[in-house]
């Protein structure tokens, strides 16, 4: 029929398995066989003695599984519908029903183990995650590589992945070129080129470059490559994100407090009015047996099994599934948040764009290029601003880094980063954030830029402005199509929040087709324009690469972090972590997060309609215990098998 308690007792489920796992399965088969049995056989009035004795088998076996349950919820005082059930069945059976009896805990403990089966089946798509991490690994030891097992790498360790083989530990290549599946993090089958990277490096895991950046649990292709490890096993991103999608389970969606809250009153109020049916005879209108019949009927009918299991197992199948495509869903609450927005705030750089802006051009103001660029490179290389990477590269061609304290450095988010250099404070960002005045003549070069749609780096000295850089940063070339499809799915207001220049986002904005484009946003001002949305939608999403758009991320309804795989940033504070950077995967997000929304709310109102239904018709004896254990046990399997729809669940191409 049911089992009203959490969600969590898979893991604290009585342990009796004879037949393996799917013991109680195989309980339920053959309550139900002995069932039929004896049903079969009353027709024959010569076995009439011995029905009873194959009705109990059927008992037996339907109640096995019900009975240790209830035992042990009243052991830790907890009054739970597995005691009600089985309650049920015996009071049928006193009342010579013992058809109806058998096929209540037939149909109960069928119900229980396809709950435990789906259950099941979403935590297994959510732990097979983990399985892609090899035991053991070969790590270099002197000349020859030894197998040590994964938990004991440390940082710096060398290891061998050989062909078709998985990768052990987060690491960089440092010798090798292969393709790399990373389907168990990204969700992405398309494997992606790895290569060395050249040269000592002191850089942090997270800014390596995508093509010299391994992740454990991914799969290497055609030809062998070493890798330097940089994580610990414990720490690597499929261990965190294992760990996060098994924390979200335990979380409550707003759905689940509310079901909880209606239970709450629910359940009692149903149990008096039970106790109460069972005393009707006391009045004289009707036997003992006709009330006791009729209370365990309306018992039945009113057990809020399908609502107490609908809304979790959807909301974990819908985690699982998005787990399984590299979207990570930081609990229910994330999912049935995004299930709901209409509005969704984008973040420009890296997020709409690709990110790797390119300098297309360059006016200098009484300093040598050599000079200009020196400062330039040296300075931007403490910034992990995806401007300053491309000021670096392209600097490199006219000169080479100056000597520069990191003591004398500042960044500052969102307007630039400036320096100390000869006693000069050397500032570098937004041409309203130097203290410099831009001359005349460079202005109107300035001007000619911004028709362009460039993006503008100044640098000043003190008062003396030295020049500007022009870059260019094109849109994702599926973003346009990821924006039309969000917009099918039902997103009424799109906006795109950036630190750029107006005219570049209003460049991007008409490539996109997004119309309300607002430019050169401080980190303050985009909280301003989300609180705007929250205002005026309710809800809201923002969606960014979570590094220098936190505050906004923190204050929407709830936040999408893309790339998260290399961003530990992101990968931490947004609700949602989309593990890969294609941005294809918003949409999916967005319509997974929507067909789980939808469901919840079919189930919501199956559930408790079945009951308002059920309910008056056992009250007025129009449904027998029969047919009342049918329809309400038909409910239960209904909605789990509408929240199994989630695991696989697809975007449809259009
Ligand atoms: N390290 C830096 N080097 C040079 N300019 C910078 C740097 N950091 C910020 N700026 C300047 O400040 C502006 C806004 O930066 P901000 O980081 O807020 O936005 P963004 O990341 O470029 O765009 P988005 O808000 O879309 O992510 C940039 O366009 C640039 O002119
Ligand atoms: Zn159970």
């Amino acid at each position: 029929m049911c089992n009203k308690s959490e969600h969590n007792h898979i893991h604290n489920h009585p342990q009796f398995n004879i037949f393996g796992k799917n013991t109680e399965l195989y309980f339920a088969i053959l309550s139900g066989i002995f069932l039929i049995l004896g049903y079969a056989l009353s027709f024959t009035s010569k076995i009439d003695d011995y029905l009873v004795i194959i009705y109990l088998i059927s008992f037996f076996f339907g109640s096995f599984f019900a009975i240790q349950e209830a035992f042990l919820k009243l052991l830790k005082a907890r009054f739970e519908i597995d005691l009600l059930m089985v309650v049920a069945a015996f009071g049928a059976a006193y009342l010579d029903k013992w058809a109806e009896g058998a096929l209540l805990l037939f149909l109960f403990s069928l119900g229980h183990a396809l709950e435990h089966y789906a259950l099941g089946k979403a935590e297994k798509a959510i732990s097979e995650l983990g399985k892609l991490m090899p035991d053991v690994a070969l790590v270099r030891k002197g000349n020859e590589f030894v197998e040590v097992p994964t938990s004991e790498l440390v940082v710096g360790d060398t290891v061998l992945v050989k062909a078709h083989e998985q990768i052990a530990a987060d690491g960089v290549v440092i010798a090798g070129e292969s393709s790399v599946n990373q389907a168990s993090i990204t969700g992405e089958s398309m494997p992606v080129d790895k290569s060395e990277m050249k040269g000592e490096s002191k850089i942090s895991f997270n800014d390596i470059p995508a093509e010299h950046r391994v992740f454990a649990g991914t799969i290497n292709g055609e030809s062998p490559l070493e890798i330097k490890v940089m994580r610990l096993a414990s720490q690597s991103t499929v261990s965190r994100m294992i760990e996060m999608v098994s924390e979200a389970k335990a979380k409550q969606s707003p759905t689940q407090h509310l079901t909880k809250k209606i239970e709450k009153y629910y359940v009692p109020a149903v149990l008096l009015l039970v106790i109460i049916l069972g005393f009707v005879f006391l009045t004289g209108i009707e036997t003992l047996e006709d009330s006791l019949y009729r209370a365990l009927t309306v018992l039945v009918a009113s057990s809020p099994c399908a609502l107490a299991i609908s809304t979790p197992g959807t909301i974990l199948s819908g985690i699982a599934r998005g787990a399984k495509k590299g979207v990570v869903f930081k609990g229910g609450a994330a999912l049935e948040d995004l299930g709901s927005v209409k509005a969704i705030a984008f973040d420009k750089t890296g997020t709409l764009t690709e990110g790797k802006p390119q300098v297309v051009d360059f006016v200098l103001n009484t300093i040598t290029k050599e000079d200009f660029f020196a400062l330039a490179m040296s300075i931007e290389s403490f910034s992990s601003h995806p401007l300053a990477q491309s000021i670096i590269s392209y600097s490199e061609q006219f000169t080479g880094p100056i000597e520069i304290d990191k003591n004398d450095v500042e960044v500052v988010n969102g307007s630039g980063i400036e320096a100390i250099v000869n006693d000069k404070r050397i500032q570098i960002g937004r041409i309203s954030y130097l203290i410099a005045k831009v001359p005349l003549e460079i202005q109107k070069k300035i001007n000619v830029f911004e028709e362009k749609g460039y993006t503008l780096v100044g640098m000043g000295s003190d008062s003396q402005f030295l020049g500007v850089i022009a870059l260019q940063d094109k849109p994702k070339h599926t973003a346009k199509k990821m924006i039309k499809r969000l917009r099918k799915l039902g997103i009424k207001k799109i906006v795109m929040l950036t630190g750029d220049q107006q005219a570049v986002a209003n460049t991007v904005g008409k490539e996109l087709n997004i119309s309300e484009v607002f430019g050169g946003l401080y980190p303050e001002d985009k909280v301003k324009a989300i609180e705007d949305l929250n205002k005026r939608y309710g809800k809201s999403a923002m969606i960014g690469d979570g590094v220098n758009d936190a505050p906004a991320m923190a204050t929407s309804t709830v936040s999408v972090a893309m790339g998260a795989a290399g961003s530990d940033v992101a990968l931490e504070t947004a609700d949602i972590a989309l593990l890969s950077d294609k941005i294809s995967k918003i949409p999916f997000a967005v319509g997974l997060s929507r067909s789980a929304e939808k469901i919840i709310k079919q189930n919501l109102y199956i559930s408790l309609g079945s009951i308002a239904v059920l309910i008056p018709m056992a009250l007025f004896d129009i449904t027998g215990i029969g047919a009342t254990i049918v329809l309400h046990e038909g409910t239960t399997v209904f909605v789990i098998l509408n929240a199994l729809r989630l695991l696989s669940y697809n975007l449809k191409e259009e």
